[in-house]
């Protein structure tokens, strides 16, 4: 059947045309997003929910998305989106992160215009028959600061154009490296020297909690008397009762703002305040950035939900298309090691070890621990898949390693997974085979090489005659079929283990029995 996704905010066309070419169902209702109580009632029913900034993506929302697996978001904040809650059932979060950025940067650096030269309230005066040409004394932008507090995708477009406009660009952000800062031309500064230097100070920072009210009483009082702001970057990084005070005051010479605190803004602090510009939300309002981003996240979805390719998710690494296939055999391979240890576990898990050599190590290695993971967390928990389990982990405190080394022994690939419990460390360790199919090559440091089916018997023995001939009559007289049957041991006559696939379910009963035969230490039964 062929996945179904939402459309449930205004995305272009462009995007319902990649789902159809494609083979995905996508039903465009982009109404929808704002109506909370019918959305609740229809998501249950898609694969995909694709939106842009009106649709909230609520933890009640996703708690009705039983089937959901992605959500795409066109363009790029995703605070109306509770990442957290869609992690923890296992649905990807995607966003498209470049699609939309240069005329966003086109737009503040509009709004800086707009604001320095006062152009909106000339437009209205004139058009009103008032020809007020000493009202309306604007600066020149050549030769003036402009202070980016942010300096990522958007941040740095605006800082080419502004150098294009002859300004100089200063540039508050911690992650921002000096060598990134040399090749955009801007100087990387601290944020009180940026508030003492800027003549227009421009926000393009995420909304965090580091950030929130970033611009507020003081770090107005920090700038410069007259300077400008510029806010096209989210509603909440500026205090607006405390701009309102600035602009009304003098002390700030004109603000703009795309973004508020509560949207739509049918009401603000900032309206009506001196030299102020405003627009709804319009950074990403063009033509070319809508089919940007509608392309993107089209496609992007139709990858992971048909390929099971990954870009762009932020609670996910990213798996290409390329990728993806050549992957596929270590996941499972990944996930049956977490599955087998998960099954054999029975104490709190302190540490996750996974160990990768060979071509195995060159791969996406954070996937597969995501995928081991996966398989030791199912048997204790209900629903957790490889977006889930990282965070799942996280939160149990389990500790996750990772090591990554050349071939090791006979085999070209090898995953070795030890989980350490306050009682014991236990590994196992598997391969991937030409044929494309995992095999487990070792149980606690004990060499055998074991295709797992759907019911398995784990047996640890003591390696003495008789033990095959025993167990093969239990298992035979209560009519249980062996499939295939893997030995290993330590040494001659010291500890063994016995892999064992059934067609089928051991009952109870003859699992007593199976404990009972002679030089059996321990039986379990495990399933894949
Ligand atoms: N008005 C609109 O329609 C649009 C608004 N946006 C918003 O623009 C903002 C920037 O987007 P991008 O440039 O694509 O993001 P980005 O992630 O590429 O850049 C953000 C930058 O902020 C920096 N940063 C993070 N915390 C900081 C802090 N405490 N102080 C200073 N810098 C900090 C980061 O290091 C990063 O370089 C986002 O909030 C995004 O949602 C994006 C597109 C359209
Ligand atoms: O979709 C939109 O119009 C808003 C874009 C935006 O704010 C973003 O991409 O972060």
């Amino acid at each position: 059947m062929a996945p179904r996704v939402l459309i449930s905010d205004k995305l272009s066309a462009a995007a319902v045309q990649i789902f159809a070419d494609r083979g995905v169902d996508a039903d465009f209702l982009p109404d929808i997003g704002k109506d909370k109580a019918r959305l609740q009632e229809i998501i249950g029913g898609y694969d995909g929910l694709a939106i842009r900034s009106a649709t909230k993506v609520t933890e009640k929302l996703i708690g009705a998305a039983g089937r959901l697996k992605v959500i795409g978001r066109a363009g790029i904040g995703v605070d109306n989106v509770d990442i957290k809650a869609a992690t923890s059932r296992g649905i990807i979060v995607m966003n498209t992160p470049f699609g939309n950025a240069i005329t966003t940067a086109e737009h503040a650096l509009s709004m800086m215009m707009a604001a320095i030269r006062q152009i909106p309230a000339a437009d209205a005066s004139t058009q009103a028959g008032k020809w007020e040409k000493s009202k309306f004394i604007g600066r020149e932008l050549t030769g003036k600061t402009l202070g980016l507090i942010g300096c990522g995708n958007i941040g740095s477009i605006v800082a080419d154009r502004a150098l294009g406009l002859k300004m100089k660009v200063i540039a508050y952000d911690p992650f921002l490296t000096p060598e990134r800062a040399i090749s955009l031309g801007v100087e990387k500064v601290e944020l009180e020297t940026l508030l003492a230097r800027a003549d227009v100070i421009s926000l393009h920072t995420p909304l965090t909690d580091k950030t929130r009210n970033i611009i507020n009483d003081e770090t107005l009082a920090a700038m410069k008397p007259g300077a400008v702001l510029i806010n096209c970057a989210r509603g909440g990084l500026a205090d607006e009762m405390a701009v309102r005070a600035a602009l009304d005051s003098g002390k700030l010479g004109a603000a703009a703002f795309d973004v508020f605190v509560e949207e739509p803004a049918e009401t603000n602090p900032l309206f009506g305040a001196p030299n102020f510009v405003a627009t709804p939300h319009l950074g990403a309002s063009t033509l070319e950035a809508q089919e940007n981003v509608a392309l993107q996240v089209a496609e992007q979805m139709c990858d992971y939900l048909l390929h099971g390719a990954v870009t762009n998710a932020l609670n996910m690494p990213s798996i290409s298309a390329e990728e993806a296939p050549k992957l596929a055999p270590f996941v499972r391979l990944a996930e049956q090691l977490g599955l087998f240890a998960g099954q054999l576990t029975e104490s709190g898990i302190e540490t996750v070890r996974l160990e990768y050599a060979g071509a195995v190590a060159e791969l996406k290695t954070e996937a597969l621990t995501a995928a081991a993971l996966t398989g030791l967390l199912t048997p204790l928990l209900q629903t957790v898949n490889m977006v889930s389990a990282p965070a799942l982990a996280a939160e149990r405190g389990l500790s996750v390693e990772e090591l990554r080394r050349g071939k090791r022994g006979a085999y070209e690939t090898y995953i070795r997974l030890t989980v350490v419990t306050e009682r014991q460390e236990r590994s196992v360790a598997g391969t991937v085979f030409a044929d494309g199919k995992p095999r487990i090559i070792q149980v606690k440091g004990i060499n055998m090489e074991a295709e797992l089916g759907a019911h398995m018997l784990y047996i640890t023995n003591e390696d003495k005659p008789g033990f095959i001939g025993h167990l093969g009559t239990e298992l035979g007289s209560a009519g249980v079929n062996i499939a295939t049957f893997n030995l290993g041991r330590s040494a001659p006559g010291q500890d063994a283990i016995c892999l064992v696939e059934v067609d089928g379910e051991v009952p109870p009963d003859v699992m007593a029995r199976l404990q009972a035969v002679s030089h059996v230490k321990q039986v379990k039964a495990l399933r894949f």
